[in-house]
């Protein structure tokens, strides 16, 4: 079973039903049993970093997402739910993160040429072939929307770059652990392949 982890934040829905989309069945769940029974684990996220940890820590859920993390199960992360994985954020001020991954995440810097938040499609480009890739070609498009991206302390973490203004990286993968800026599950046919590679891996 795959577990979609509901801290009362995020586009729940729409990342259960590209889960059902290609076969996979998905629980929505804030319970620590059911997360900690699952085979894969899947924190999404939508919203303001300091409010999705606080809500994280109000459901009791730092110590289920870190032991799904340790644990070694298949764990996504998606857009808000990748940058809470991180050391801290300076969203709204400067906010701790779940430090799973060392790292800070960053505002988009002040350019007039560029609109805040990165909303649309851009183009991923590979650093190493995470197997959630497989099938989907290097440079394809996802969607994004966000204002703020991670720094692993660790560069080599990084799975692939996007470019807006700055290049970011936009997924990272460390042993079971796999979490990306854009998002898969509005990112149409890639988006429904990485979703699908995801719940195949063991
Ligand atoms: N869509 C989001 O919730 C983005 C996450 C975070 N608030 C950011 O702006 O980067």
């Amino acid at each position: 079973m795959i577990a979609i982890i509901d801290y009362g934040m995020g586009n729940l829905r729409s990342v259960s039903k590209a889960f059902e989309a290609v076969g996979h069945q998905a629980v929505v769940t804030r319970d620590a049993r059911v997360i900690g029974n699952a085979g894969h684990v899947v924190l999404p996220g939508v919203g303001a970093f300091g409010d999705c940890m606080a809500n994280i820590e109000q459901f009791g859920l730092v110590e289920p997402i870190r032991a799904a993390v340790q644990s070694g199960k298949p764990f996504l992360g998606i857009c808000l739910g990748l940058q809470v994985l991180f050391t801290e954020s300076e969203e709204f001020g400067v906010h701790k993160g779940l430090d799973l991954i060392s790292g800070t995440v960053k505002r988009f810097g002040i350019d007039p040429s560029l609109k805040v938040p990165h909303m649309g499609w851009n183009e991923v480009r590979y650093e190493r072939r995470c197997p959630l890739f497989d099938g989907i070609a290097d440079g394809a498009h996802w969607y994004f929307v966000h204002s703020y991206y991670v720094q692993p302390t660790d560069r080599s973490l990084a799975a692939a770059t996007t470019t807006y203004g700055t290049t970011f990286v936009s997924a990272v993968w460390r042993d079971n652990v796999v979490a990306c800026q854009f998002h898969p599950e509005k990112s149409q046919a890639v988006g429904l392949r990485l979703i699908k590679n995801f719940g195949a891996w063991k």
